[in-house]
């Protein structure tokens, strides 16, 4: 069977474009053919002159079916911009750090190398990441849905006032308060805006959706953790104000005042690839670049 790999890079730097073109040298050495987004490839770093001739494909929920990866170039951002295009068709992320932070990333650029020969040996594993679905509607009618691999971010479009919402877990009230939005996130997102939030790290194996209200102008706006089977949702009050919904910060959906997010376990996750068994408590260390000094551990 003909391998073939999506790769979607940061186009915005020429070092990323450079990399790009090695990569593509080493698929193409071993036999993997390359698809890049049409509208990218001139500033891909793989068109012409690297001596790979990469298929040209559209952006949207087709781009990586058929493909055995997705691999990514950049840092969290452009992760979150591969996993839109892999999560359709259950196509592995791989994503390498060539961004600032890449929290979301497997391997550093210093180990791009490794983590091409592992690829080219299909030598790693695939966990499913939890996402979030989520529903916007206004009394019977749906307005809108979409999904997250990081959060669900509600916030008051203005920015005039406080959004004044009432929180709902499984078809019960549990408050009502004033605040500059209010986040639903995931485990992998918890570590992201959810974190700058004062929600708590959430490791990546648990499944759970954790609601951080953003400013809350309220004696009781805990975070608080849920469980995964949980309907979560935000109404905002009918004389209240307008709201916006931001899903992973790259994708938007209104929510008019006096409506209601509902926000459930997403029922397709971003399939991750794992390249080695790091646990999570090392990534954390190295990325939020933690005190460990003084350490002893076990004997
Ligand atoms: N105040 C905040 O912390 C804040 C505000 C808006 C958005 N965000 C985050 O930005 C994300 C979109 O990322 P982007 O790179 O496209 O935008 P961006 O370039 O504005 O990045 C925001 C920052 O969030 C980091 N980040 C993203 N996902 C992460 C994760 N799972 N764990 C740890 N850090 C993570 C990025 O590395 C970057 O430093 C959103 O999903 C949201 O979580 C954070
Ligand atoms: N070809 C592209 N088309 C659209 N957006 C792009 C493209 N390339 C990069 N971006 C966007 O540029 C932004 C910055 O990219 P990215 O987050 O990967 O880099 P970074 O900010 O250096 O890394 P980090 O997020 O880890 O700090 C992201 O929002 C990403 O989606």
């Amino acid at each position: 069977m003909t391998r073939e790999i999506l790769l979607v890079s940061h186009t915005g730097r020429t070092d990323i474009a450079e990399t790009a073109g090695r990569v593509a040298r080493s698929f193409a050495a071993a036999g993997i053919g390359l698809r890049v987004l049409g509208g990218e490839l001139d500033r891909s770093g793989v068109a012409a002159g690297c001596g790979v001739q990469p298929t040209a494909v559209d952006p949207g929920p087709h781009a990586a079916a058929g493909c055995e990866m997705v691999l990514c170039l950049g840092g969290d951002g452009t992760f979150l911009r591969a996993a839109e295009l892999a999560r359709p068709s259950d196509t592995p992320v791989l994503g390498i750090n060539l961004g600032r932070i890449g929290f979301l990333t497997e391997a550093e650029a210093e180990h791009l190398d490794d983590a091409l020969a592992q690829v080219i040996r299909q030598d790693y594993q695939v966990e499913p990441r939890m996402t979030v679905d989520v529903s916007v509607r206004r009394d019977d009618e749906v307005l809108g849905r979409g999904w997250a691999l990081n959060e669900a971010s509600i916030e008051n479009e203005s920015r005039l006032g406080v959004l004044e919402v009432v929180l709902e877990v499984d078809g019960r009230p549990v408050s009502a308060f004033g605040c500059d939005g209010v986040l639903i996130a995931t485990p992998t997102g918890s570590t992201a805006y959810a974190f700058s939030a004062g929600g708590p790290v959430v490791w990546p194996e648990l499944e759970a959706l954790l609601v951080i209200p953003s400013n809350a102008h309220a004696l009781f706006a805990r975070p608080l953790v849920t469980s995964p089977a949980s309907v979560i949702a935000v109404e905002t009050v009918a004389a209240g104000h307008d709201a916006v919904v931001f899903l992973d910060g790259r994708r938007t959906l209104e929510l008019p005042r006096g409506g209601r997010v509902e926000a459930v376990c997403g029922e397709r996750p971003v399939q991750w690839v794992r390249l080695d068994s790091a646990p999570f408590a090392d990534r954390m260390v190295r990325k939020f670049d933690l005190p460990v000094t003084g350490w002893r551990g076990r004997a």
